[in-house]
């Protein structure tokens, strides 16, 4: 394979327009391409960010030129910046209209992006016209939605006129506010705040529920479009010719929401595998459990209609998929008034939503896993549980949401996926720990103990293969970095660690 050849082709079809296929046989982890975003910015509904580095603001300092918050001297001098919304807005005298409260939404922030869009067309008018002009924006849709109006009161009446560039027509405007929410991926400054990016290349994949590619975006925060560039990987063997998909929704909702998002969010019906299996691959994670027989799950009668019966498996009780949508809403709910809740309370508080629901949902049911996947972030971290405080029955506990969680996992987020780093790390280390109580305790021999020290470390390694791939400027790269050192550690100090137990 050679250096920086690009392995992948594009085609086009009626359903899905452009999509893009592997041009050679692809390994897990094989590079298939990286690029620069077009441009990059604040998300829409953003609160205010410094918009050099696009770190949270208490808008206390303001940009010297324009007058637009910043963090401080440094960042209003970063390109991204100062070589676009800061010219626009100090020539035309636009100012900041002072928040009562930074971290609400802020609507001043709408236009940033797609100001950005129109002065680097001009800027790379060659790139604009091959990559982006004809990138899918459904306009034609989106008229007849509320955020057409909302666009135009609040990005293209915004540009054209306090930001006097009328010369851009309100239907640029539009297309480019169309380009953006139907194409954009979100990437995270290294302060973690999330932004939007415009990959042209990344943007010609088609969707499909279970991702065969692993993107990752390098943001360094320094302003340069060359310092937020997405590396494409292959994720799973992909054959020559074989479809390339990404994924444009959260992975661990269920079918329901997720066509429910895509339908409204990016206009198309989802029909890939897992849309179409009823129980999503056999993972069961939208099945419920059946309250009037023992042994049956709730699943959808036809996969096609979100609104068609959904049958017991094993006796004759029928609900529907809009009150299943209802139930799936209140779980949702009730998990999203924990999401902020940390600490032990944290703990209680997911745990005893996961108790309420274990007699309703599938075990491996969307929210059952959601609840698993915040718990292992939880369990081992938070004061009073660090894992060398945690009991053996914690310690089991981890294991099992760990281990129950991979299972998922393996179908839905298969191959060289960040969860799956992140997961296989956090079952490592209460393995280990869990195996040297037994052994001190005398529960289990020697043998056994090496045996199981050696499974803690290969997770380790399995973990540091997917890990490795994630830029350094990221939260899962230094949790990678670390893994690394702690798997070469592990490695070379078997036998003391077996010795000292
Ligand atoms: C990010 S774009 C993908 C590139 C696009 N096909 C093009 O020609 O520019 C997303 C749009 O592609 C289409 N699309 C992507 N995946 C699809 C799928 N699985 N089924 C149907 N349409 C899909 C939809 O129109 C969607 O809004």
């Amino acid at each position: 394979m050679s250096e920086n050849k690009e392995l992948f082709k594009v085609e086009k079809s009626e359903t899905v327009g452009r999509y893009a296929v592997a041009s050679e046989d692809l390994k897990p982890g094989d590079v298939i391409f990286s690029e620069t975003p077009f441009a990059y910015g604040p998300k829409s509904d953003s609160s205010c960010l410094c918009l050099g580095c696009h770190s949270p603001v208490d808008c206390a300092y303001l940009c010297s030129t324009c007058s637009w918050p910043v963090c401080g001297p440094e960042c209003e001098q970063l390109k991204v910046h100062k070589e676009n919304e800061c010219q626009v807005f100090s020539n035309a005298k636009v100012k900041f209209q002072t928040v009562e409260d930074p971290t609400d939404v802020c609507l001043q922030y709408e236009c940033i992006t797609p100001l950005r869009m129109l002065l680097e067309k001009e800027r790379d008018p060659k790139r604009w016209e091959e990559e982006i002009s004809i990138m899918e924006a459904h306009n034609e849709e989106r008229k007849s939605r509320p955020i057409w109006e909302f666009n135009q009161h609040n990005i293209v009446e915004y540009i054209r006129g306090p930001c006097k560039m009328d010369k851009y027509s309100e239907e640029l405007i539009h297309l480019i506010c169309g380009i953006l929410e139907i194409n954009a991926f979100e990437a995270r400054t290294p302060s973690c705040y999330a932004i939007r990016c415009l990959f042209p290349k990344l943007a010609i994949l088609s969707h499909n529920c279970v991702s065969n590619i692993h993107h990752a975006v390098d943001c360094n925060g320094d302003g340069e479009l060359k310092d937020c560039v997405v590396t494409v990987r292959a994720a799973v063997d992909i054959p020559k010719g074989g479809e390339l998909f990404s994924s444009y929704t959260f992975s661990l909702w269920p079918t329901l929401v997720r066509r429910e998002f895509l339908r409204e969010s990016k206009f198309f019906d989802c029909t890939c595998p897992r849309c179409s299996s009823p129980t999503e691959l056999d993972t069961h994670m939208s099945s419920l459990k059946c309250q009037r027989c023992d042994n049956g799950v709730i699943i959808s009668t036809n996969t096609a209609d979100d609104a068609c019966e959904w049958k017991c498996t094993h006796c004759d009780y029928k609900t529907n998929g809009r009150a299943v949508r209802k139930v799936f809403a209140a779980i949702q709910n009730e998990i999203d008034q924990v999401e902020y809740i940390g600490g032990p309370q944290g703990i209680q508080q997911r745990e005893t939503i996961f108790r309420k629901y274990r007699s309703v949902l599938h075990p491996n049911n969307s929210y059952m896993t959601t609840l698993r996947s915040a718990l292992i972030q939880l369990y081992g971290k938070t004061e009073g549980y660090t894992l060398e405080d945690l009991p053996d029955v914690i310690l089991e506990r981890k294991i099992e949401l760990c281990l129950q969680l991979m299972e998922v996992l393996d179908i839905i987020e298969p191959g060289l996926s960040r969860i799956r780093g992140i997961t296989l790390y956090e079952l490592h280390g209460p393995i280990m720990i869990h195996a040297r109580h037994q052994y001190q305790y005398g529960a289990i021999n020697k043998e056994d103990f090496k045996a199981k020290l050696q499974e803690s470390i290969d997770t380790l390694g399995k973990a540091v293969e997917i890990l490795k791939n994630e830029p350094i400027s990221q939260p899962e790269g230094q949790l990678g970095q670390m893994a690394l050192s702690a798997h070469e550690q592990l490695k070379e100090n078997f036998d003391v660690l077996v010795d000292t137990a």
